[in-house]
């Protein structure tokens, strides 16, 4: 005890000094990164309390929707809050127009950012060639391409409802979104790779699962100090697991690739035209034009954007075929009537127009966040109302507009109509469309960086829905909690693995099949 008393008392009060700033500067450093960005309002933070930013971060994540709600009201502009990936400069729906193709607010940069792409495990989400390919290979060749997979989406629904809920008669609970992760994982892989990959459960499984583990893996290693994270990201389990799916996803792809190449350089050789590119891996090895192209990686990046986000929309399409089962029989008869006795194909889904109003609306009350558009200024932004972005900020814009009042009528209310009557308007065909993008349905974003997918995502939904209504009885299980399906993290919200229903095959109409 005494020697530790004569040590206190040889350190003087300035070495003491020293030790503390040096603990606090240390502290500062690896706990918090985050800066707030002056002449902003910082939404949720405590005037009261030492630590500014903590107290907002603390709110954010206990309640991001409810601090988002309430700052929409208290500020007229602009204002910030503090989540989990750092500070965030929040736009109201009002400047979505205003910003939506500045060339100075980017999409990939923020996700390179906040997904640590520079980890091996993360690499698919690197702001780098390949995913510019991808997206490049999105907005062109899958897109120019939708007319003639649409046998190939119906082919492989029909094939794979007959595996996942097969054709008994009896009622029988399932739990709907696992189910569909399924179905929309193997339309896609179809679409994407041919129907050997469709069907290869490996690649299924890695296409499935990468999206979930490595934004597990990721959240994990942001609640460690920047300092820290190369040390979690060596030792921890989840990131481990994320390494090992992109080495295999990495195993499964690049023979692939090679094969192309192979009967590519053959025809060639033979003085024959080259075969032509039909999946995305041609696609992408086209666009890539011998540039650095990590193939595997594209594709893994293309589950991440594709299947989730088409998943929960089906998921949460056919929860409100339950919810609202007046809708069922007008859907199944616009089918019907539309499809007849041809196969599917681009006119029919264009003319199945209740169905697209269903879609978008029920996408308009499940829209996954209340902010969209996540975008990182390359450069000082000023807005019209003078308001400035600071070089290097994080920006979102809310999507409050998608119920507002003044737009929509009763905008809580589900109305599956909504959509088709606002079409019949002078001029407003188009505007309404399932896959049309405006400020006031944000469902895909808007602007430069809209979804390029969607167009794709929604043929292939529409094609699965056909299958489902016509082929499936649906309703909740009688102790289902109707209004309990959705979870929520921070600002997102999505429906419930655990969220259950109850269907039976019945005999479908008309036959959907090719
Ligand atoms: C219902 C399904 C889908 C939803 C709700 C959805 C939603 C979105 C949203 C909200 C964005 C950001 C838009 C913005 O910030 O302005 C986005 C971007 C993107 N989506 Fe989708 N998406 C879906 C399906 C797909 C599919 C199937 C693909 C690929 C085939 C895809 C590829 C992409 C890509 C590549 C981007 C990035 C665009 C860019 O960086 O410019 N999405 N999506």
């Amino acid at each position: 005890m005494d020697s530790i008393k004569d040590a206190v008392k040889a350190v003087s009060l300035q070495e003491i000094l020293v030790i503390v700033i040096i603990g606090c500067v240390v502290y500062w450093t690896l706990f918090y990164q985050d800066r707030l960005h002056s002449g902003i309002p910082t939404a949720g933070a405590d005037p009261k309390a030492w630590f500014k930013v903590a107290s907002a971060r603390k709110a954010f994540l206990v309640n991001g929707k409810g601090v988002i709600q309430k700052a929409l009201k208290d500020y007229t502009g602009v204002f910030q809050v503090v989540t989990a990936t750092g500070t965030k400069i929040v736009l109201p729906g009002r400047f979505v127009e205003e910003i939506k193709n500045n060339s100075q607010l980017r999409l990939p940069d923020v996700i390179h950012k906040e997904f640590f792409a520079s980890y091996s495990a993360f690499k698919p989400y690197a702001s780098s060639q390949t995913a510019c390919i991808m997206t490049e290979m999105v907005r062109t060749k899958l897109s120019n391409s939708l007319g003639n997979m649409i046998n190939d989406l119906a082919d492989e629904t029909n094939c794979a409802l007959d595996e996942i809920f097969g054709s008994s008669g009896e009622w029988q609970t399932r739990n709907l979104k696992t189910e569909i992760l399924h179905l929309i994982a193997r339309l896609s892989s179809r679409v994407f790779l041919g129907q050997e990959m469709a069907r290869n459960e490996k690649w299924l499984n890695i296409s499935k699962s990468y999206t979930v583990d490595s934004f597990i893996a990721i959240r994990m290693m942001r609640e460690w100090p920047a300092a820290l994270r190369p040390l979690i990201y060596l030792f921890s389990p989840e990131c481990g697991r994320v390494r090992e799916q992109v080495r295999t996803a990495g195993r499964l792809i690049w023979p692939l690739v090679e094969a192309r190449r192979r009967s590519k350089r053959k025809a060639l050789e033979a003085g024959l035209p080259p075969p032509k590119a039909r999946d995305s891996i041609a696609w992408m090895d086209e666009l890539a034009d011998g540039a650095e192209c990590d193939v595997p990686c594209g594709q893994l990046i293309l589950s991440v954007v594709a299947l989730h986000t088409t998943t929960e929309l089906l998921t949460q399409a056919l929860f409100d075929l339950c919810r609202h089962p007046a809708i069922i029989q007008p859907l199944r008869e616009e089918v019907i009537s539309v499809v007849g006795d041809r196969p599917l194909n681009k006119a029919t889904l264009y003319n199945l127009r209740l169905m697209d109003s269903f879609l978008k609306e029920s996408q308009r009350l499940h829209v996954g966040d209340i902010t969209t558009m996540q975008r990182l200024a390359l450069s000082k932004v000023i807005l019209s109302d003078g308001s400035t972005i600071p070089r290097g900020a994080k920006v979102v814009t809310t999507t409050e507009t998608m119920v507002d009042p003044t737009i929509y009528t009763s905008p809580e209310t589900f109305d599956a109509y909504r959509f088709l009557k606002m079409r019949q308007g002078a001029g407003q065909e188009n505007q309404w469309q399932f896959v049309s993008t405006c400020s006031e349905h944000l469902g895909f974003g808007h602007g430069q960086h809209a979804c390029p997918g969607r167009f794709f995502a929604a043929n292939e939904t529409k094609v699965a829905l056909c299958h489902l209504l016509l082929k499936y009885d649906w309703k909740f299980s009688d102790n289902a909690q109707r209004d309990g399906t959705d979870v929520t993290f921070g600002t997102e919200f999505e429906s419930s693995l655990e969220a259950k229903v109850v269907l039976r095959r019945r005999n479908e109409e008309i036959a959907l099949s090719v």
